[in-house]
């Protein structure tokens, strides 16, 4: 094909498409996306090189969702020796060594590292390159090695996979203070023997919230600061209050319509300036943790450079593609969610359209996407929330179920919570759930089972569930929703039907 031949890149007649590649399939990035991609063209017997500029495994092994459910756990169990007199056993103040924990993290990321590591990935096939990629064209990749040198490749296709980084607002004062990020917390904090004894999580979303607590939990005054009117805004919110409440009573001072305007040093100390509805509070701080969202890594690399928007997303269609069809994107960098499952989810579709897509394309399936947020109590959710519902004008009726009514919650103590769930009005199909309690993560693994396969309440409440167990609440919730729909017609014929047969 010649430089006029649009077909494979409409917008590529400035640059001369190769005769022949060197490889199927380059992925940028070795985060859940890359690596999913590159897994998958290596399945399908593609030559494959994936690319990494820092370390295997990206975001989510290193800096995300590996450490901060390490954190968490540790923070767990000091919150349960706290109030171990809730179950009969003495509650010392725990002795945490904050150093231990950070350690703790590391091993458990070192434990996990050779699931994405160099070693397995070529195993499986991949050919893995340490070092930075730049798209040279739509076809051609140049790599600067970590070891020094310029590899070029040119490739059929290219999945980028450069995932995302955390958001630093410009706040007056923040960057000569200095902060942590999710980025450099887990190595600027290895070392300190004790928790930092007072700190500011700057942010109310799924990070700020899981780190305030966990912090809060290992001893750290945590202040938390959120300039919208509350915490967890993708949350309904009655799910949101109780993270709230739980966050209050593990000692967090929640600030909530409060803006960040500015920080600084005085006096020995950092402080940071909130303004609540024009009154400007000054907090002092030992530690400040950005968390105010992430944005996706899409300068430096090319993609301006071939022609592809990147405004906020790499500019994807429905199969992932970019303007140029064998340039396409997954993870975080193309968004719209930003979470482990969901990068390796679109990888499967980013790597075979990659591959494929000029024989087949496949729409990215984006109809039943769980989540969870790992405060204590969890907040799951799968589909539609209330709010969404209200928004886009979706009929709906709700069903709930508090857990202080299961016998399992209440043996537990784990009684705070509930499971909400949105069905169409008069019919046991399910449009959406929440659920805020212990393993809330784990427990809708059901719904979302349910609604990807297209069954409804009914089919949960005729799934024997094991006493005692917190899943039971799935089926609670289920029960509920039947007695809500009895046919009061049906109720009546019957009772005189049971009076006629007693004579
Ligand atoms: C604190 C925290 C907690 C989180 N917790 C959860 C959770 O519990 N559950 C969940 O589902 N999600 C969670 N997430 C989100 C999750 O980490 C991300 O959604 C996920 O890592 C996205 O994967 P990705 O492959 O798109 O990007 P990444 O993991 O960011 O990988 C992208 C990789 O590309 C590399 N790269 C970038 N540019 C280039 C280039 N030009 N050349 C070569 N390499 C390049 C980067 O070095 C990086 O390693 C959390 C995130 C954070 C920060
Ligand atoms: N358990 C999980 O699945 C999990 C955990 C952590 C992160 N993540 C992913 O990471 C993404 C990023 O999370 P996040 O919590 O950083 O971002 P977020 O966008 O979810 O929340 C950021 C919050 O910060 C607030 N904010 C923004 N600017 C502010 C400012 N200047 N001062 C005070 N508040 C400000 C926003 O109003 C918002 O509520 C999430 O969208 C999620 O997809 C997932």
């Amino acid at each position: 094909m010649d430089r006029k031949d649009g077909k494979e890149s409409p917008a590529g007649d400035a640059w001369i498409r190769p005769k022949r590649f060197d490889r199927n399939l380059v992925v940028i990035g070795a985060g859940s996306a890359g690596l999913v991609s590159a897994y998958i063209a290596a399945a399908a017997k593609a030559k494959v090189t994936l690319v990494e500029a820092n370390k295997m495994g990206g975001d989510c092994l290193n800096f995300g969702c590996v450490p901060s459910k390490a954190l968490i756990k540790s923070a767990k169990i000091a919150h349960q020796i706290r109030h171990a007199d809730r179950y009969g056993l003495e509650a010392p103040e725990p002795k945490v060594s904050f150093s231990a924990v950070m350690e703790r993290i590391h091993a458990v990321i070192a434990r996990i590292e050779p699931h994405d590591s160099v070693e397995r990935y070529a195993g499986l096939g991949v050919e893995v390159l340490r070092g930075y990629a730049r798209l040279v064209d739509p076809w051609t990749v140049e790599i600067t090695l970590k070891d020094g040198g310029v590899q070029r490749l040119t490739t059929r296709a290219i999945v980028i996979a450069t995932g995302a980084k955390p958001f630093v607002p410009e706040i007056p004062g923040l960057a000569e203070i200095g902060y942590l990020t999710s980025d450099t917390m887990w190595e600027r904090l290895r070392d300190r023997a004790k928790v930092p004894r007072r700190m500011v999580v700057l942010g109310g979303g799924p990070i700020g919230c899981e780190l305030a607590q966990s912090f809060a939990r290992l001893g750290s005054e945590v202040t938390q600061i959120e300039m919208a009117s509350r915490l967890l805004l993708r949350e309904d919110e009655d799910a949101a209050t109780l993270v709230e409440a739980s966050l209050k009573s593990d000692g967090v001072t929640v600030l909530t319509n409060h803006k960040a305007v500015a920080c600084g040093r005085g006096e020995g100390e950092s402080w940071i300036d909130v303004d609540h509805a024009g009154t400007i509070r000054r907090i002092a701080f030992d530690e400040i943790v950005v968390a105010v969202g992430r944005t996706p890594r899409l300068k430096g690399f090319g993609l301006e450079e071939v022609g592809i928007k990147v405004d906020r997303v790499v500019e994807t269609n429905e199969y992932l593609q970019t303007l140029h069809p064998n340039i396409l994107a997954a993870g975080d960098v193309a968004g719209p969610y930003q979470l482990t499952h969901v990068a390796g989810h679109q990888a499967w579709f980013a790597a075979i359209n990659a591959l494929f897509g000029d024989l087949k394309r496949f729409k990215t399936d984006y109809s039943v996407i769980p989540w969870a947020t790992f405060t204590d109590p969890e907040v799951a959710r799968v589909g539609l929330s209330e709010a969404e519902a209200r928004e886009k004008k979706i009929p709906y009726e709700v069903t709930r179920f508090a857990l202080d009514d299961l016998d399992r919650a209440i043996a537990d103590g784990a009684d705070r919570g509930f499971v909400k769930v949105l069905t169409q009005p008069g019919r046991d199909k399910i449009l959406g759930v929440t659920i805020v309690g212990e393993q809330a993560g784990d427990l809708i693994a059901e719904f979302v089972l349910a609604m990807k396969h297209g069954h409804g309440l009914g089919k949960i409440l005729g799934t024997i569930h094991i006493y005692p167990t917190l899943a039971e609440a799935n089926k609670m919730v289920a029960g509920q929703w039947r007695r809500n729909h009895l046919n009061g017609f049906l109720l009546s014929l019957l009772e005189r039907f049971q009076t006629w047969r007693r004579g």
